[in-house]
């Protein structure tokens, strides 16, 4: 249906040209004002959906559509109602270069996160220069009352050609580089504008304003509508129907991520150096002001590189301590256990030296969960682990949640006669403990404990050694629970 309408307006354009001779001017100018007065009403109902803000881009497509208006409006002023048929009066000209700010913000700031205050100052400032400077060197090509010379209409026009000409190759470049459907929605409408823009404005400024061939003359301005008609077509569409199967590099991604936001800079910089030459001042002024913000830019977005890299670090460092602990008794869990006694083997292996292990299991902690609940077990299983952690004296003894109700303690360097000790000394502080358990035969909570020894060779593994610690636990719960066992 849009499309349709796109062409009934461009064909009525056309025949109220053809149809109407003496009128033609007047009845174009009417459509020269719409075709750009819509494409700003379609960009600020797509920016009412996506959201105002100027990083989302449509608020600013808006803008430009709005001071294009306002130069057509301008020429038709001009040309209407002040008949003067100079071909560049100054401030229509302005307006026409103008467009071009709000679309060079969006593309340097459209998409680049967490932007700063002090970013979004600096990038304002150099927009706002941006479009002083553009004033600045039009006026020196052209007065308000239009161009002096042949030779000043033909810079202003290739003033323009360069103008569009970065402006569509910087907006494809982010359709292309976009990995995100709202921003290759917003690039697409403006790349496939200024392009189209940017064609029909070369030929008028080189041929229909200046009256070279090939010149179509006022039909031209049928021309003109195309570009804000497909503007609107493209607003209108449904992001999710601008097709996204293209995958930028991810080279490229991050290079116009990098590099978007130095754009305006850069362009300060280009249109600072054309102005040095009839304004010098201001030519180093803007130079000077190009440089420091690209140079407070880059110092900007490196202190959030580092932020950061420090934010990384410390996640990294949290995540990894989350890896090795027990959530419910901040013990070391059970892959800590596992690194811990390889390598604990490895160094025994060394040293020749006994190592030793205790399995620890809390007694008939089924019926304590049933009785007092799952919430009373965790308390429980963290008391345990608290006094545990206390009666393990040396630094380089490891305790472990092994799993459930169930504790790992490895003793390195410690014999047999050294693991019964720390057993017995384990079992009877659990029971001063004094947890209270109805159904236990002593009413309270008690520890059963297996412990095994062994001086590791080269062809055993540390299974085996908690196998037979398992064994020795079997064998304490076989006989009553509430005492340890040690492996033979
Ligand atoms: N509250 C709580 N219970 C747990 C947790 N992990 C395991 N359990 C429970 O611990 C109980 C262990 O039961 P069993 O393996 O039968 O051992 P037990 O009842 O202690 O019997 P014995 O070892 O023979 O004395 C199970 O009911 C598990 O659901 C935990 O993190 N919190």
């Amino acid at each position: 249906m849009m499309p349709l309408l796109a062409i009934g307006f461009v064909l009525l354009h056309a025949m109220s040209i053809l149809l109407l001779p003496g009128h033609a001017m007047a009845a174009s100018y009417v459509f020269l004002v719409v075709a750009p007065l819509l494409a700003c009403a379609f960009a600020v109902r797509r920016g009412l959906m996506m959201g105002l803000a100027p990083a989302q881009g449509w608020s600013l497509a808006a803008l430009s559509m709005l001071l294009w208006t306002l130069g057509m409006a301008s020429s038709l002023y001009q040309d209407l109602f002040l008949s003067n048929s100079n071909l560049a009066p100054g401030e229509t000209m302005l307006l026409y270069i103008l467009y071009g700010v709000p679309i060079s913000y969006a593309v340097a700031i459209v998409g680049v996160e967490s932007r700063s205050h002090i970013q979004r100052g600096i990038d304002a400032v150099l927009a706002a220069l941006l479009g002083y400077l553009y004033f600045v060197l039009m006026f020196s090509w052209t007065t308000l009352q239009g161009v002096s010379s042949q030779q000043s209409a033909q810079m202003i026009a290739y003033m323009f050609d360069v103008e569009n000409a970065f402006l569509a190759v910087m907006t494809t470049v982010r359709f292309f580089a976009a990995d995100a459907p709202r921003q290759r929605h917003l690039f697409a409408a403006m790349a496939s504008f200024t392009w189209l823009y940017g064609i029909s404005s070369a030929y008028y400024n080189h041929h229909v304003a200046l009256d070279i061939s090939p010149n179509i003359g006022t039909l031209y301005d049928v021309m003109v509508d195309v570009p804000f008609l497909v503007f609107i077509l493209m607003a209108w569409r449904m992001p999710s129907r601008i097709p996204l199967t293209l995958n930028p590099p991810l080279g490229l991604v991050r290079f116009v991520r990098i590099g978007s936001p130095l754009l305006l800079a850069l362009s300060v910089l280009a249109i600072a150096l054309l102005v040095l030459r009839q304004r010098f001042a201001l030519g180093v002024a803007g130079v000077v002001i190009a440089v420091i913000g690209y140079g407070l830019r880059s110092i900007l977005s490196q202190v959030r590189q580092i932020e950061t890299a420090d934010r990384l670090r410390s996640d990294h460092t949290m995540l990894a301590e989350l890896a090795l602990h027990d959530g419910l008794t901040g013990l070391l869990n059970r892959r800590a256990f596992e690194e811990a006694i390889g390598r604990e083997w490895r160094q025994a292996l060394r040293t020749q030296q006994a190592v030793s292990l205790l399995l620890i299991d809390v007694d008939m902690f089924k019926q304590y969960n049933d009785r007092y609940g799952h919430l009373a077990g965790d308390a429980c299983l963290r008391d345990v682990a608290a006094i545990l952690t206390q009666a393990v004296q040396r630094p380089m003894d490891l305790l472990a949640r092994y799993g459930g109700e169930e504790f790992v303690l490895i003793l390195p360097s410690t014999p047999l006669a050294g693991a019964k000790e720390v057993a017995d000394r384990l079992c009877k502080l659990v029971r001063q403990l004094n947890l209270p358990h109805d159904d236990s035969p002593i009413q309270r909570i008690t520890v059963s404990i297996g412990a095994a020894s062994i001086v590791p060779t080269h062809d055993a593994l540390p299974d085996a050694l908690i196998a037979s610690a398992d064994r020795a636990l079997y064998e304490a719960k076989r006989k009553g629970r509430n005492r340890f066992e040690l492996a033979t």
